[in-house]
């Protein structure tokens, strides 16, 4: 079973445009799990501009399916899942003025630093996840972190898949195989939609969980969160 992880950014992005309570971000994500959603995922970054610390300290009380917290290790953010201790953190290794994630980590470059931090949340109780692109040399070297899993980073898949599906998904299939051989549990996300989803589950081995915001937000504008929830998870069975 592939489980969807709805990524509630967006949620965030829309209160903050006032100030006030309006959407309620925890019951929003109580009522994505309600609605269907198999975990929530947060990614604070260091200006709060959508989620904020504090939303992820109030979260841990809240959802009751897994808290899947994103970002980059630096010192704030391990500070902050010292405290939450997420069932899930997933290392993303964004520049603080990114717009949103654009590359995976280099685990060859980035080895010793990903050892020790990956040593650390897995004694805290959290399983580990890295974002990365779907390079078998990056794969081959996330092993040696003692990393859970890996999050496959599927932006390109989504920009060529409406052209080429094929060659689209060739990549991250490759990825997948090898994640599985080198006994690598398997996560992906980024720009993951109604269209190019159903796809990729039925071509990636192994798949255990999509974390997915922008588009099903979006969606939901039109189709409603419950009926938008139901509609991703339909794409996943
Ligand atoms: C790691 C990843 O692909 C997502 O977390 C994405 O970066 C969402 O972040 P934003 O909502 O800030 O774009
Ligand atoms: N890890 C990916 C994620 O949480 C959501 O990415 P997107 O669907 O907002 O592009």
């Amino acid at each position: 079973m592939t489980k969807l992880s709805v990524n509630i950014n967006k949620i965030a992005t829309l209160r903050n445009a006032r100030g006030h309570n309006r959407p309620d971000l925890l019951q929003a994500a109580r009522d994505c799990e309600r609605f269907g959603a198999q975990g929530i995922t947060v990614h604070p970054r260091p200006d709060e501009r959508h989620i904020r610390y504090q939303d992820v300290r109030d979260l841990k009380a809240v959802v009751t399916t897994e808290l899947n917290i994103e970002g980059n290790p630096t010192p704030d953010f391990l500070n902050l899942v010292r405290e939450v201790r997420p069932e899930q953190v997933t290392l993303v290794p964004d520049a603080p003025d990114a717009i949103t994630s654009n590359a995976g980590w280099d685990t060859v470059r980035h080895q010793i630093f990903l050892i020790g931090v990956v040593q650390e949340l897995k004694a805290l109780g959290c399983r580990v996840s890295i974002f990365l692109d779907p390079s078998p040399e990056m794969v081959k070297a996330a092993v040696a972190t003692g990393t859970d899993r890996i999050e496959l980073y599927t932006e390109d898949y989504a920009r060529l898949y409406p052209t080429d599906p094929a060659a689209a998904l060739a990549p991250y299939q490759t990825a997948a195989v090898l994640a599985q051989q080198l006994g690598l549990g398997l996560n992906a996300g980024h720009d993951l939609d109604l269209d190019n989803l159903a796809y990729l589950k039925q071509n990636l081995p192994g798949l255990e969980e999509v974390s997915i915001g922008h588009a099903l937000i979006c969606d939901a504008l039109y189709l409603g969160l419950e009926n938008t929830i139901q509609l991703y998870r339909r794409q996943l069975v």
